[in-house]
């Protein structure tokens, strides 16, 4: 039986993962092997079929003998132990959340709603590496990968409002932490409906200098505010996760040779754990607005397109009405007054399940299929 080792099951990304795998019934057709680098010897997560002792993540020998390994364990991890796997000649597939292997030559990055055809060919090819695309990356080719199947994009300029989540755990608690705060200093003076609003912000901005305000994580105040940074600087101005946004964009969609131009604004906000983007998009031609929301929600089956009205805009397009789902709404969808080929849309996706775990339990199945059919 194939055995898949599974590392970083106890993170935020990997919890994720193991729900979703237990949801969909994935365990089963294979030997699950769970993989800590600090619970070894421990019991690990329950997946329905009894308690699973945990290995050493760091025992390469182990992990060696594995025929599959899944890493939520992030990037660190990624670069030393993947590489030692390789050079004492491990050929198992590696699948992984963490960039560091993204853009090497050997290396798919996995979203199978827009690139199965890709993944076929790069498992025929004796492609060993399976990662994971950033999580804004994957969020906005669920939401318009029809109109790049369609060859409509002649570019996309993509304005982000990215949760707390993907700058990980601690940083979510200190999102709540900093929201509690606020909600705490201003709670006398709204008991009082006769107290100014300028009384109430000018608390709020006192709170917000103050130099106890928990900022450890951040470097900054999210609530009531937000941080125009995400990941470190690349030599053109731009972040990385700026970078990302072009270079992941073209591997995925296999056109590195012809890239279409992607940039943009990366910006964190006080969402918990749903990434949402306004994307300006140069259209090739002139469509009609129907036809383009007809290869929009055609694309996949997790894509939904919101009518443009406020009702169902505040219903249903927010990271508060998004999260915890699968869902990829698409909404504000019309032309710009820039020209009719000028669109623009809004989209919301969940960041910890399309944006991360998601991906990575489809390539799995992939993989274990390929591996069947080989058999
Ligand atoms: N956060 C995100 O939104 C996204 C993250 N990714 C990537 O996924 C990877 C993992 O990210 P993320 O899940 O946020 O990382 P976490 O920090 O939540 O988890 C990583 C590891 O930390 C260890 N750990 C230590 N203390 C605890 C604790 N109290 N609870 C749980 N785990 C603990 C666990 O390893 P051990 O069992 O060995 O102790 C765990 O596997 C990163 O490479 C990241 O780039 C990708 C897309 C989005
Ligand atoms: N950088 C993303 C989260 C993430 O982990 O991205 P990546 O997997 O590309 O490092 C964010 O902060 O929202």
């Amino acid at each position: 039986m194939v055995s898949v080792g599974i590392v970083g099951w106890r993170g935020m990304v990997g919890s994720v993962l193991m729900d979703r795998m237990v949801a969909e019934n994935d365990f089963g057709g294979f030997e699950p092997v769970f993989f800590s680098t600090s619970q070894a010897g421990k019991t690990g997560p329950d997946i329905g079929t009894g308690p699973q002792p945990v290995l050493d993540a760091n025992d390469v020998d182990k992990l060696a003998e594995m025929d599959v390994v899944v890493s939520c364990q992030g990037g660190s991890y990624t670069e030393q132990i993947h590489p030692a796997l390789r050079q004492r000649g491990w050929r198992g597939y590696w699948i992984d959340a963490a960039s560091t292997l993204r853009m090497t030559d050997d290396s798919m990055i996995v979203l199978d709603p827009v690139n199965h055809r890709l993944i076929d060919k790069a498992l025929e090819s004796g492609t060993k590496d399976y990662i994971g695309g950033n999580c804004t990356v994957s969020l906005m080719l669920m939401a318009v990968g029809g109109l790049f199947e369609k060859n409509w994009i002649e570019w996309i300029t993509s304005m982000t409002y990215q949760s707390a989540s993907g700058a990980g755990a601690n940083n979510m608690r200190e999102l709540v932490a900093q929201m509690g705060c606020l909600g705490d200093s201003a709670k006398a003076l709204l008991a009082d409906p006769a107290v100014s609003i300028l009384d109430i912000d000018r608390q709020i901005s006192a709170t917000l200098a103050d130099p106890d305000f928990p900022t450890q994580y951040f470097g900054a105040p999210l609530a009531a505010s937000l941080i125009p940074w995400i990941d470190r600087a690349m030599e053109n101005g731009q972040t990385r996760e700026e970078w990302k946004g072009v270079a992941e964009t073209n591997k995925i969609l296999g056109r590195s040779q012809n890239p279409i131009p992607i940039d943009g604004q990366c910006v964190r906000v006080g969402a918990m754990r749903c990434h949402s983007q306004a994307l300006t998009i140069k259209l090739t031609e002139d469509l009609p607005l129907n036809v383009i929301e007809d290869a929009i929600v055609s694309a996949n089956d997790w894509v939904t397109v919101i009518p443009n009205d406020k009702a169902t805009t505040l219903s249903g397009l927010s990271p508060a009405a998004v999260s915890g789902t699968l869902g990829v709404p698409v909404g504000r969808v019309r032309k710009l007054i820039l020209g009719p080929d000028y669109l623009t849309v809004f989209t919301v996706g969940d960041q910890l399940l399309w944006g991360a775990a998601e991906p990575l339990r489809r390539a799995l199945r992939i993989i274990l299929s390929y591996l069947d059919s080989a058999a």
